[in-house]
């Protein structure tokens, strides 16, 4: 049986059980569950706090995991990202209050920093020999400047709203990108069957997500332009329609390019041209 931990709590939690059911897993019908199994999948599921969940996959104990990969190197655990998941996008970064330091990073030399995300930010100052002070909070870290804990935070920025809220500014590039990914042991057997056949359901959702399928017939004088405008993954299904001259023809596009594509296909001709959803599939 797979054993895989999933986020318990937080920004992670929603979208991992949502993905994790629409890949066909069963998931815990009420939040206190701490653990379930999907006899039908064969797959045990433990429901942990997202900042452990790097430490019990590297221990070996658990086989795979979804965290945020902000959290996976700030754990310093021996663990690796096998398949990034496109949610819990954000990006970590210094932010401080208007005037504090220059936009220079080696302006931080001296400053206290406020963070949750101590070892991130450890190896980020060791990295460009910058000597300042770290303190670890839990969250809210924001606030830790008005109340003087702190004159510099490193924190988890999406919108920037809860920066904005606090008279915050950002203090030079981000630190790094992150977002939701499946992670595994470092060094473990990169071909079980098992794994890649949850790896391969979870990329299935992340297709049906981006694609949707198309439809359309055009003369068969404008194929090759239309097919330059829907080359499909590997390349389209061209049929033949029952009225000489005219050819029907189905590819997967991009769901964000599709009213566009949809445009452009007109233009040169194209006629009953339908998008539909993609529930699921294996590429
Ligand atoms: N506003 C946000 N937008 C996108 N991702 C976020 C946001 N806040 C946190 N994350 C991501 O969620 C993960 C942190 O999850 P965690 O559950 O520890 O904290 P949280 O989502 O802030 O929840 P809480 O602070 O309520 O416990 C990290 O990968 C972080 O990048
Ligand atoms: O840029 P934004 O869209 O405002 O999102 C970023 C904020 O979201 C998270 O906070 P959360 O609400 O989880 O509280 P926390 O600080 O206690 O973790 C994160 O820690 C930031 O504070
Ligand atoms: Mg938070």
């Amino acid at each position: 049986m797979l054993r895989i931990a999933v986020p318990n709590k937080g920004s992670l939690s929603g979208p991992a059980a949502d993905m994790l059911h629409e890949a066909g897993y069963q998931q815990r019908r009420e939040s206190k569950e701490l653990r379930i199994v999907d006899p039908v999948n064969e797959v045990e599921f433990f429901y942990l706090r997202p900042r452990d969940i790097a430490i019990y996959v590297a221990s070996g104990q658990l086989d795979i995991g979804i965290t945020g990969r902000d959290l996976l190197i700030d754990s310093g655990a021996d663990a690796e990202e096998i398949l990034p998941l496109g949610f819990a996008r954000s990006t970590f970064r210094f932010a401080t209050k208007p005037g504090t330091v220059g936009g220079d990073l080696a302006d931080l030399k001296g400053k206290t920093i406020a963070t949750s995300y101590e070892g991130i930010v450890a190896k980020y100052l060791a990295d460009h020999g910058i000597d300042a002070s770290v303190v670890h909070l839990d969250g809210a870290v924001e606030t830790a400047i008005q109340l003087g804990v702190a004159q510099v935070i490193a924190d988890v920025v999406e919108t920037g709203t809860s920066l904005r809220n606090a008279g915050l500014e950002v203090v030079g590039e981000p630190i790094m990108k992150s977002e939701a990914a499946v992670i595994r042991r470092t060094g473990a057997e990169p071909d079980d069957p098992k794994v890649q056949q949850f790896l391969r359901r979870l990329q299935g959702v992340l297709v049906a997500r981006t694609y949707v399928m198309m439809d359309y017939d055009c003369r068969v004088e404008q194929l090759e332009k239309a097919v330059a405008l829907t080359p499909g993954l590997e390349s389209p299904t061209v049929s033949p329609l029952h009225n000489e001259g005219w050819v029907a023809v189905r590819a997967m596009v991009p769901a964000r390019e599709a009213q566009r594509i949809m445009d452009d296909l007109y233009d040169i001709g194209a006629r009953a041209i339908l998008t539909t959803a993609i529930h699921a599939c294996r590429l």
